[in-house]
């Protein structure tokens, strides 16, 4: 399937970057296994693939974290510059304990030696115009692990925009997207298209395809550590895009109708109140699924972890499953049946160094143990091996330590892990973020079970498609307050995007 007639740089020039004949082997998995892969200048080359594939793999070798097993990479030197690789890799690679202005570097302008103080208000208004770049600016003197998911990405993106100098560079974006609103993406893409539009050459890895023909002008397609396609973006479509990355041919659309009936009303709040949030009143019966919408800053990414308990919150009224529940904590939430799969799952909802078998029976030990009350390891990994089947964990080695799953795969064993509990209260946070299309539907799937077999589920999602896809209802917040609720025939893409942003009519998106 590949096209190699088509691979070159544009305008006759050598590449800014050539990859010839990689390979990557890890214990029992060739994670790479002969890619060879050019990045022209002008160019935006997207990488796509199953969770798996070896893109992370790939970019891990161009930033020096990984030694190949076989292989070359070669930067160009042209009229005296030296084409240099600036990476947004996936996790964006901040310090969590240092503030946005930190990440930033932004101190290292104004002020760095001892000679010259630090001069904050420079710093301040020097950070505010970085990320100012990709919507409202947002506060950078607290440490970044209190900001949203999007906006430590921002953070991450302007990092890496900053300080570019020479326009033949490589700028390499390993999913930089997945925490970003539909907003920030369109800066995010206006500012790649800019710097390839000077001169530089740029790798997009993704698994929104939409996204990915939205920007590329190539796209290379691994699949199992191979590329099995690059060709150019214009004989490609959609239909054609998920072939090349799942094999087969898809012709059946994601859509499911659900059979599904509302019950009784498991959680009922009234008065919701605290960080954006103002007297937000919300009810989910059992059966039900209901999204949460909204912009990035409507107050939608603290509402789950404030029904959890995680995040302090106030209400005038709480009550789970008929009864009272005032005093939340995660403790008890999880006591009371509720479970929630937050959007940041590879930092809180999983146990890194342990193998995935440990983590997906983490929350059940009750159910696998034997008389005495010894685990029975026999049923441990029966249970963990069927798991990890059902939600299409690649490889499906339930011995394997979770940090050595790619990203997609490691969303998979945390989400089987919540499900298998059979929470009456389901809390998901951009539930497929960084999921491939085959694991998006399994995840969607799963949504679908736990809602027929009488959970209620709140999804809260940055996807409008998934929101339309998933839910039966679909409560959009604005500005803190609840702005709509779309169901039935409203319940649309375009709606949700109306409503997000308050637009008055289709012809003002
Ligand atoms: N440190 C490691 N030790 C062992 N195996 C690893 C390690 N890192 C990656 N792998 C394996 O290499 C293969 C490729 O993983 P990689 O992370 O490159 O996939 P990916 O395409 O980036 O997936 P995702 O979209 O889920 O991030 C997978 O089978 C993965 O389990």
């Amino acid at each position: 399937m590949t096209n190699e007639s088509t691979i070159g740089s544009p305008m006759g020039t050598p590449p800014l970057l050539s990859i010839e004949g990689m390979i990557k082997d890890f214990p029992g998995n060739r994670a790479l296994d002969n890619v060879s892969l050019q990045v022209g200048s002008g160019e935006v080359v997207a990488v796509v693939g199953h969770n798996g594939s070896g893109k992370s793999t790939l970019v891990k070798i161009l930033a020096g974290v990984y030694t190949s097993d076989g292989g070359t990479v070669e930067l160009s030197s042209q009229d005296g510059f030296d084409t240099e690789l600036h990476i947004i890799h996936q996790d964006l690679g901040l310090a969590n304990e240092l503030t946005g202005i930190e990440n930033l570097g932004i101190t290292h302008y104004h002020g760095a030696s001892s000679f010259a103080p630090f001069d904050r208000k420079k710093e301040r208004a020097k950070a505010r115009e970085l990320i100012g770049r990709f919507g409202e600016p947002f506060d950078v003197d607290i440490p970044i692990s209190k900001l949203a998911p999007a906006q430590r990405s921002i953070i991450g993106i302007a990092r890496a925009l900053d300080g570019w100098q020479h326009p033949r560079n490589v700028l390499i974006l390993d999913e930089p997207t997945e925490a970003l609103h539909a907003t920030e993406v369109r800066v995010l893409f206006d500012a790649v298209k800019k710097l390839a539009a000077d001169g530089a050459g740029v790798i997009f890895i993704s698994h929104r395809l939409d996204e990915v023909l939205d920007l590329a002008d190539r796209v290379v397609v691994l699949r199992d550590g191979r590329k099995v396609a690059d060709e150019p973006r214009s004989d490609l479509d959609h239909d054609r895009l998920v072939s090349y990355v799942t094999g087969i041919p898809v012709g059946e659309a994601e859509h499911g109708e659900n059979a599904r009936r509302a019950g009784e009303v498991v959680l009922d709040i009234k008065g919701l109140t605290g960080e954006i949030l103002e007297g937000v009143d919300l009810q989910v019966r059992s059966g039900e699924v209901v999204g949460v919408a909204g912009v990035l800053g409507s107050g939608r990414e603290a509402l789950p972890a404030m029904i959890y308990g995680s995040i302090d919150a106030d209400v005038e009224s709480f009550t789970l499953d008929g009864r009272p529940y005032l005093k939340r904590s995660p403790r008890e939430s999880i006591r009371r049946g509720t479970a929630f799969v937050p959007g940041d799952r590879a930092k809180f909802g999983s146990v890194r160094p342990m193998t995935a078998r440990e983590n997906v029976t983490l929350p059940e030990l009750k159910s696998l143990t034997g008389a005495g009350g010894a685990i029975s390891l026999k049923r441990e990994r029966e249970h963990a091996q069927t798991l990890m089947q059902e939600y299409d964990v690649k490889p499906p080695r339930a011995e394997q330590v979770f940090a050595q799953f790619s990203g997609g795969n490691q969303q998979k064993i945390v989400f089987a892990k919540w499900l298998r509990n059979r929470p009456s209260l389901l809390l998901l946070e951009e539930p497929t973020q960084g999921v491939d299309i085959g694991a998006k539907q399994a995840i969607y799937d799963a949504i679908d079970r736990a809602a027929s077999t009488g959970a209620a589920v709140l999804v809260c999602s940055s996807e409008a498609k998934e929101l339309v896809r998933l839910c039966d209802r679909v409560l959009v917040l604005r500005d803190g307050r609840i702005a709509a609720e779309l169901a039935g025939d409203e319940l649309t893409e375009t709606q949700l995007v109306i409503e997000g942003y308050g637009l008055k009519s289709e012809d003002e998106l």
